[in-house]
């Protein structure tokens, strides 16, 4: 799929700014607005299945396990990964009987996120553990995840944007 950049720009994403910028690899340039010559129809249609950004909310459930066997909630945390798997799954269902996301997040995650729902914010490729990267990446907006394991336990997503 063309990206609708001219040839070797690429599109990246900023953190501190929060928004996209155009990249070309061999003269190191980097800019705001769109290169010269781009398709613009085609970088949105892009951009639309090929996110270069995604705003997630997470409930995380540590185990014996994790990385970091402690959280606000509990420290230090001793239940299996089963046990983990367990008690998200009972989340899952809870949100998909119509509770709020946030609403659970704020009540079990185990991640310093909890306060805000569960949300991350908006993070690109590279930032995230690699499994966590790809279920995200893999949603559409408004849609959420299976059980989700990374080193830090095991984790239901719902991407937001
Ligand atoms: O790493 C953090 C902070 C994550 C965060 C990012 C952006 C805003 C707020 C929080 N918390 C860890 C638990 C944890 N591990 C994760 C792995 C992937 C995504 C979110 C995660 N959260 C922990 O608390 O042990």
């Amino acid at each position: 799929m063309s990206t609708g950049l001219p040839t070797p720009w690429t599109v990246r994403f900023s953190k501190s700014k929060r928004r996209e910028y155009f990249f070309n690899p061999e003269s190191k340039q980097s800019q705001w607005e769109e290169p010269e010559g781009t398709d613009h129809e085609a970088l949105k249609k892009y951009l639309s299945e090929h996110p270069v950004k995604v705003r997630c909310l997470h409930v995380l459930i540590k185990h014996n396990g994790s990385r970091r066997p402690a959280s606000h909630r509990q420290d230090p945390i001793t239940i299996s990964k089963e046990e983990a798997l367990e008690q998200l799954s009972k989340c899952k269902e809870q949100i998909d009987s119509g509770e709020r996301f946030e609403d659970v997040a704020k009540e079990r995650s185990d991640c310093s996120s909890f306060k805000r729902g569960g949300d991350l914010g908006y993070f690109s490729r590279g930032e995230m553990q690699p499994p966590f990267e790809k279920a995200a990446f893999a949603l559409k907006v408004g849609e959420m995840s299976g059980p989700v394991e990374t080193d830090s336990g095991v984790h239901i997503i719902k991407r937001v944007a």
